[in-house]
């Protein structure tokens, strides 16, 4: 006979989030169930039902369908059917028929799961409570977020990561050399800030050449989707919003900031952080704002967080740099003038942290009088007095000269907004070494160069016939050229005569096999040149300018890329090749020169990147006594252009742009010209060094941070646990692993896998992960898994989140104890509800405390170890489990109760140590914010506010935080022979 009746109330045990369920009939074969607060009917068959039949006890709180709440003492049973007796709220004796039950009484509590009869596997209880365990020790951990990412662990992107994603709403200008490592860094703020609960939602704004590199950049390197929005994209989201689409929204500046309707669409977002990269090109004079400033202005003025990148901060002119400077915090800049006159300032700092020198002996007066002269508040006087005195140890010496250097970093300069590195201070970077070839003029070019020599009133006319600009109508004779034909489809194309064709074809035979990137100023000329390579000498080389479609240039990028089947060469204009990744190539060809130095660098930057393993060799052909050999020697001769990055390019074209313009055609002006360069190179190199760039490059790495950091990571990285957890985890949410040697494995759906986890589909192939971070980093193809992987963190938040494996029943076997004891395991967790911004499981992660109860009440927690007795039980069916709870059910209720009033007591010690590590950390950062806000500008007010709001908020919510039964095992002794 079946054991169910109409009436009944029953559960499901595999859906328990449907409600309270009501049988509606049954017969033999099928029984169907109404959950009335999810509005399900579900129809089972009677004999494999996977139900629980819901009865309460003495004692047990519940709820009737009109909302009024009676404590049960006693039941009766009516044809099937429950009806219970007890108390309601105001002490009132009353009856409630089970069919009156409230639909939507939640069982997902472990008690009333327990207490019901719903009990999950052993295993998934273990897991429960090492998830809980790992959960509590990494959330704290100071490196999480920059542990995860396949990265090599590079100091300086170290710093900076850790540095910017610590404070509260980071706004700051990354401005790292050329291939330093900008997105890197930019993707570490962001996964950091995202792990952290920091932000949830971010806009990151790209040239259109770089969309596809970030968003790859991005997945391999950090596993984090993110949503690409062109206008198809945008079109087919109808009337809707699309930058709504997702939580990470990756599009192009150039389209973006022609298109004011996709603009106001953007701002009606709401974003947490906005990341710009390439940011030089957001043009701003007095006079004129460009579209893409005002848009960057108006979205960074809502958002909370914004990181500008680039690599040339000035390369638009100091004006301009400082109207970045000006996007991140508008009342710290807001005057020009006083701006250039603070960078006076900064020599006598840096002489200042120079003076701090080694710590072996006391400071000798000069230092003294050096560092007087700029530490002057209190706390830094002191600390000169501590190196100043011969009576204090070395290890004093070096506390003291350690702080005052951190002190007068942070007090002076713009080192907290703008972040610079450079390869002479980050070390470690390949040689370059430049090829010249002199190649005689065509005589197409020489006619018109011949004129221009000649007859001075011949450049305006020229200017006026190609419509080009001064000097790059002599500068670019291939233009010139196709610009003074007048019939361009039946004239000889430029590159059938222009030797620097021939020059080429002839370079890449002798190259052999090894990658060749060009590079030539404009999208024409290197649409020519490969057309020239390909008619001339067979060779194919894809073009890459800014007009291709995304998907043209992202095709060639990868025929380049590709070592076995890929093109030689790939042909680029300069705007098209910007920021992209070629360190697998060692051969740069300048087909011409860029006007701009700091184009000049942006191009060497391409190859000289993090990664590259040879020296660079850069060839230039160059037309002998043309203009262009005349701005080689300007590069050459007068800054060096070649051999290293100065960062002072822009300094030397506001102040010769133009008279090198006008000696491109003159041998003596340009030897002027190159000598005045050369002096001001010099002078500004020294003070660079001294100056401004030496505090900058102070300031852009502290290598005591950078080894704590490090350490996090490491500890992390060498983090024993994590394969044991994985493999069980692994084994539970039902994904098939197996070792491939090496230390990769192949994780791919089982036939039972659980549904919705990254990456893996059933049917599907999986994929290949290894815990190594070296391998991960030395094959694409492979995921690199940690604690951070979202895999790791899906299974982790699903355990946590949910009620899996928040009740057991197991059996344990013990010689001294008698069979037919009861024992309960129960895990309570801090409860602590704190908006996500405040990451306050950084000083309070959900934190577990076990209580082991025998049947008559006594704590054996201290005794027994989760360990120790959980590899002694044993596991018992689901219905026998059942039955046994059900005929201990008050007796398990009793003990629930004793179990949390042990609980309790260890409450306050949990809060008081969250307290203290809380004002710890943040007492310290608000002291040594105001300290530098008092010296400093830099320090926006509303960062000291925000930082005491937090405080308080941290301050209140730990003080709130309540402990709740998470999970329950129940335990129950047999004799040898019932095993
Ligand atoms: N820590 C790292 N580990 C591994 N690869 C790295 C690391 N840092 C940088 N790279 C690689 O070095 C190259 C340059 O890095 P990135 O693109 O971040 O530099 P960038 O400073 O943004 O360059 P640009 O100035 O050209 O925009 C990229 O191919 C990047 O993947």
């Amino acid at each position: 006979m079946s054991d169910f009746s109409p009436g009944q109330r029953w559960i499901s045990d595999g859906e328990a989030e449907l409600g309270l369920g009501t049988i509606l009939n049954c017969d033999a074969r099928s029984v169907t169930v109404l959950f009335g607060a999810s509005q399900e009917t579900r129809t089972y068959s009677t004999r494999l039902a996977p139900l629980t039949r819901v009865a309460f006890g003495s004692g047990d709180r519940i709820q009737s369908a009109e909302g009024w709440q009676m404590t049960v003492d006693d039941t009766k049973e009516i044809d099937g059917l429950i009806v219970y007796i007890g108390e309601d709220d105001k002490g009132e004796l009353c009856e409630l028929p089970e069919a009156r039950l409230a639909d939507s009484m939640q069982f997902d509590q472990a008690r009333d799961r327990l207490l019901t009869g719903q009990v999950d596997r052993n295993d998934w209880f273990d897991l429960r409570f090492r998830t809980l365990h790992h959960y509590h020790r990494i959330e704290q951990n100071p490196a999480l977020g920059l542990a995860g990412p396949r990265i090599d662990l590079i100091p300086h992107q170290l710093y900076i990561a850790d540095e910017v994603s610590s404070r509260q709403a980071p706004r700051v200008l990354l401005a790292d050399e050329v291939g330093l490592g900008k997105t890197i860094e930019a993707g570490l703020i962001l996964h950091r800030l995202l792990l952290t609960g920091r932000v949830e939602r971010a806009l990151i704004l790209v040239p259109a050449s770089l969309t596809h590199q970030w968003l790859v950049e991005l997945l391999r390197r950090f596993s984090l989707s993110v949503t690409l929005l062109d206008e198809q994209q945008s079109q087919a989201h109808g009337d809707a919003n699309p930058f709504e689409a997702g939580q990470l929204v990756l599009a192009s500046q150039d389209w973006l900031f022609a298109n004011a309707h996709r603009q106001q669409q953007a701002e009606a977002c709401e974003w947490d952080l906005l990341i710009v990269d390439e940011a030089h090109h957001l043009e701003w004079s007095e006079d004129e704002v460009g579209p893409g400033y005002a848009c960057v202005e108006r979205l960074s003025g809502a958002t909370e967080g914004v990181l500008l990148l680039t690599a040339t901060p000035e390369q638009m002119g100091l004006a301009s740099h400082f109207a970045r400077l000006r996007l991140l915090d508008r009342d710290r800049y807001s005057d020009l003038e006083a701006f250039r006159a603070e960078e006076q300032g900064y020599v006598a700092v840096a002489e200042a942290i120079d003076a701090l020198g080694d710590v072996d002996g006391p400071l000798d007066a000069g230092a003294r009088d050096t560092i007087g002269a700029v530490a002057d508040d209190g706390d830094s006087q002191a600390l000169l007095a501590t190196l100043s005195n011969p009576e204090c140890s070395l290890e004093q010496r070096q506390q003291a000269s350690a702080q005052l250097r951190d002190q007068l970093l942070d007090r002076h300069g713009t080192g907290r907004v703008m972040f610079r590195n450079s390869r002479r201070h980050v070390g470690g970077f390949p040689e370059r070494r430049l090829h010249v070839d002199k190649l005689e003029l065509p005589s197409s070019y020489r006619r018109v160069l011949r004129r221009l020599a000649r007859d001075e009133d011949y450049l305006d006319e020229l200017l006026i016939e190609t419509g080009l600009d001064h000097p790059e109508v002599m500068v670019y004779l291939d233009g010139m050229y196709s610009a003074l034909t007048e019939d361009p489809l039946n004239a000889e194309p430029w590159w059938q005569f222009d030797p620097r064709v021939t020059w080429l074809l002839e370079r890449l035979t002798e190259m052999g096999d090894d990658k060749v990137l060009v590079i030539a100023h404009d999208r024409e000329t290197a649409q020519g040149l490969s057309d020239g390579l390909r008619v001339l000498g067979g060779v194919q080389a894809p073009v890459f300018h800014e007009d291709l479609s995304l998907v043209e240039r992202d095709r060639a990028a990868a025929a380049f890329a590709d070592d076995e089947d890929g093109c030689q060469v790939l042909v680029c204009s300069e705007i098209g090749s910007e920021g992209r990744n070629f360190q697998f190539c060692r051969h740069l060809v300048m087909f011409d020169l860029p006007l701009h130095p700091d184009q000049l660098e942006q191009r060497i930057g391409r190859l000289d990147r993090i990664g590259q393993r040879h020296a660079i060799e850069i060839h230039v052909p160059v037309f002998e006594g043309s203009p262009g050999e005349k701005l080689l020697r300007w590069y050459q001769e007068g800054m060096d252009a070649f051999s290293a990055p100065h960062g002072i390019g822009n300094d030397l074209f506001d102040a010769f742009g133009d008279d090198l313009a006008e000696s491109l055609l003159d041998d003596e002006a340009l030897e002027e010209v190159i000598g005045e360069t050369r002096a001001l190179f010099d002078a500004k190199l020294a003070e660079r060094d001294a100056g401004r760039n030496r505090l900058l490059e102070l300031n852009a790495c502290r290598p005591e941070r950078v080894e704590s950091v490090k350490e996090a990571i490491v500890e992390l990285d060498e983090d024993r646990a994590l394969p044991r957890y994985l493999d069980q985890a692994l084994d539970i949410f039902g994904v098939d692993s197996r070792e491939l040697g090496n230390d990769l494995t192949l994780l791919s759906p089982g036939s039972h896998m659980l549904d919705g986890l990254p990456g893996l589909v059933k049917g599907e192939e999986g994929f290949t992960v290894t815990t190594s971070r070296s391998r991960a980093l030395a094959r694409d193809d492979v995921q690199r898994l940690s604690w951070e992987h979202p895999l790791l963190r899906e299974m982790m938040g699903r355990i946590l989140d949910g009620n899996m494996g928040n009740t057991a029943l197991a059996l344990l076997k013990h010689p001294a104890i008698p069979a037919g004891r009861l024992m309960a395991e129960l895990v309570f967790r801090t409860h602590c509800p704190a908006p996500k911004r405040l990451h306050l499981n950084r000083f309070l992660p959900p934190t577990a405390v076990r209580v082991l109860l025998d049947e008559s009440g006594a704590n054996l927690t201290d005794k027994v170890s989760f360990t120790g007795l959980s590899k002694n039980l044993k596991k018992v069916k689901k219905a026998v489990a059942r039955d046994l709870i059900k005929s201990r059910h008050d007796q398990l209720r009793d003990l629930l109760d004793s179990a949390e009033a042990e609980a309790q007591r260890e409450l306050p010690t949990i809060v008081e140590a969250a307290q203290v590590r809380m004002r710890q950390t943040l007492d310290n950062e608000l002291t040594r914010l105001e300290a530098l806000a008092q010296r400093n500008p830099s320090v926006r007010e509303d960062e000291i506010t925000a930082l005491r709001d937090e405080r308080q908020a941290l301050d209140q919510a730990i003080e709130g935080t309540r402990l709740r039964l998470d999970a329950v095992r129940v335990i129950v002794t047999i004799d040898d022979d019932s095993a």
